[in-house]
């Protein structure tokens, strides 16, 4: 890092909604004090209530965008989102060898159920998972990617989660957000590069603003990845700051449907008790990192 804020880029789709896409990936990086740039894929017409239509920029723009930005600019850590088509999965692959620190969230279905990939792009998705240093996929998104059934309980992510990285994917953080288990918790399954197998597993919020979670997961771990030290120290940080967002969603009050995370909950200057927490500490300082580290269980292999 040269300057105070790293250089952080998002290569996803717009939701003009402000919940999820690019709009989530910037707020997320200038609340954790990173840079953030953007290549955008593809344009939606979108809310808290769904997806209406899907516009896909240009793939010839797609590669324009990167050749500008990359001729100046030398991003320190990226994720990846919504690619749309087989097309521009392949494009974005070229250049994955350009960036270090790169995450890549399959988004193949919005919270609301509409479609984000076309079915033919699950092929390109495959190979530019191991062409990327982690993949972040949800538990339908992981059943996808190993062609089975999403798993039913925690131990069948796990396996999911080994498999993917036996199919030579560096590193996996299978999210659970969409599982049901015996202890309310959300507990996402992290396998390192060495096929170690940890649990992150945070207390389940009470809220259907869940718009975003898994653009505002990644994007935290992408701008925390370049000062935070390893990947597993990372994620914690960025699922405790995602913990953080969504405890104080529904005080947003951002439209009808499932509606957005708090991606400033820690600069919110009101006394409401939710965002209590993040008032009292105060505005992080430039280069500061402040995290609430919650529950980890280490899993024997
Ligand atoms: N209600 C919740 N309370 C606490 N954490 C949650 C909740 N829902 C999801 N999470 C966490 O949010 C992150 C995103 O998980 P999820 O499985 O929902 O991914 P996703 O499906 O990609 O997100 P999205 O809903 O944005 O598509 C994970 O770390 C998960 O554990
Ligand atoms: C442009 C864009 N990218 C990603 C998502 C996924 O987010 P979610 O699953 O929370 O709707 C989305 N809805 N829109």
């Amino acid at each position: 890092m040269t300057g105070v804020a790293p250089e952080v880029l998002s290569i996803a789709g717009s939701d003009p909604s402000g919940g999820a896409g690019i709009q989530a990936d910037l707020k997320t990086f200038s609340a954790l004090g990173a840079y953030g740039m953007t290549i955008i894929t593809a344009l939606t017409a979108q809310s808290t209530r769904g997806v209406t239509a899907i516009h896909p920029v240009p793939v010839s723009f797609v590669r324009e965008q990167f050749d500008t930005l990359l001729e100046d600019i030398q991003p320190k850590a990226a994720k990846i989102g919504m690619l749309g088509s087989a097309e521009l999965t392949r494009v974005v692959s070229e250049y994955a060898s350009k960036v270090p620190n790169l995450i890549l969230d399959p988004v193949m279905v919005a919270t609301s159920g509409d479609r984000l990939l076309e079915e033919s792009a699950i092929v390109a998705v495959r190979d530019l998972c191991t062409r990327v240093d982690l993949i972040t996929p949800n538990r339908y998104e992981t059943a996808v990617l190993l062609d089975t059934n999403p798993a039913r309980c925690l131990d069948e992510l796990i396996d999911q989660a080994l498999e993917l990285f036996e199919h030579g994917v560096s590193r996996v953080l299978a999210k659970g957000g969409h599982m049901e288990t015996a202890d309310g918790r959300a507990t996402d399954v992290f396998v390192d590069d060495l096929g170690d197998v940890t649990l992150l597993s945070s207390p389940r919020v009470n809220t259907r603003n869940t718009h975003g979670t898994g653009c505002t997961l990644s994007s935290a771990i992408a701008a925390l990845s370049p000062r935070a030290g390893d990947w597993l120290t990372t994620i914690r940080k960025a699922k405790a700051y995602l913990g953080e967002a969504l405890a104080a969603a529904d005080a947003l009050e951002i439209g009808h449907g499932s509606g957005p995370v708090d991606h400033f909950v820690r600069w919110r200057s009101t006394a409401d008790s939710t965002v209590a927490k993040g008032l009292q500490q105060g505005p992080l300082k430039p280069g500061e990192l402040r995290v609430d580290e919650r529950v980890e269980i280490s899993w024997p292999r």
